[in-house]
């Protein structure tokens, strides 16, 4: 079963099209790359998916629930990492994780079991004490990426989420969501960093509110790399694109 499916998803801001009939399908245990330049529709597209927007043009069901329909089912397959960070810095790791859990409705041995399991899949249990502050860059965002999972998601997303860190937190913070992917979870990743991809990774390439393509990275990249592909696509790389 299609574990995120959108068919026909258009958004005006008044006069701008921000996106144009957007369609596709990603299955679970899959990491997808929704890839686009500055101004590509991504945030707005991740608004809808969490419904900081709403549309009328076009439905998206989420592990089979129309996310208009059946707003609260369709939300609570989702995890979502924002771009800006959204921690109680003087709170601990630990604390912040259980307010999360209680604004999800868990409580008690349930919420800890919770917790531990997310924690765990971040490698984040031994920094549990420390206060969120006293947290680098990378470990700040994995412990926003452990709060997205504690009520079992089946759809994580994340826009943009390694902005801000440096080369090597962004590394593991990438590999550590692949993992996730490898273990069943659909992780839908918004970028504009093409070395944030792997070959078999899915990728959707959002250009001025437009798929202009969606297919495993390798065969997008064919006999070239995936930047230059892009770049076909899209027009001359920006500062910051990467292969
Ligand atoms: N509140 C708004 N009012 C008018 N236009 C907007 C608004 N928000 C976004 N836009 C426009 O909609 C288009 C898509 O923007 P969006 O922020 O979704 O793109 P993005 O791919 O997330 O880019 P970025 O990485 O810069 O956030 C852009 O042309 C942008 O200027």
């Amino acid at each position: 079963m299609s574990t995120l499916r959108l068919e026909h998803i258009s958004y005006r801001y008044g006069a701008k099209t921000a996106l144009d009939n957007v369609s596709f399908v990603l299955e679970q245990g899959r990491f997808c790359a929704l890839l686009g330049l500055n101004g590509a529709g991504k945030s707005t597209l991740f608004s809808l998916l969490t419904r900081l927007l709403v549309t009328r043009e076009g439905t998206i069901h989420v592990a089979g629930h129309d996310l208009a329909r059946e707003p609260r089912a369709a939300l609570g397959k989702i995890g979502v990492v924002f771009q800006q960070q959204t921690l109680e810095l003087d709170l601990s790791v630990m604390q912040n994780l259980r307010y999360f859990a209680a604004l999800q409705g868990l409580s008690g041995r349930n919420a800890q079991r919770s917790i531990d399991a997310a924690l765990d899949r971040l490698g984040m249990r031994d920094r549990s004490g420390e206060k969120a502050r006293a947290l680098n860059g990378g470990h700040r965002r994995r412990m926003e990426i452990a709060r997205a999972l504690i009520h079992d998601p089946q759809v994580l997303l994340l826009d943009e989420a390694t902005v801000g860190l440096d080369t090597a937190a962004r590394q593991a913070i990438t590999a550590h969501v692949h993992d996730l992917a490898d273990n069943g979870l659909l992780v839908f990743w918004a970028t504009h960093l093409v070395d944030e991809i792997r070959a078999t990774d899915d990728v959707v390439v959002l250009h001025e509110g437009r798929v202009l393509a969606h297919d495993d990275a390798a065969t997008l990249a064919g006999d070239g790399s995936l930047l230059d592909a892009f770049i076909r696509m899209t027009g001359p790389a920006p500062e910051g694109v990467t292969a």
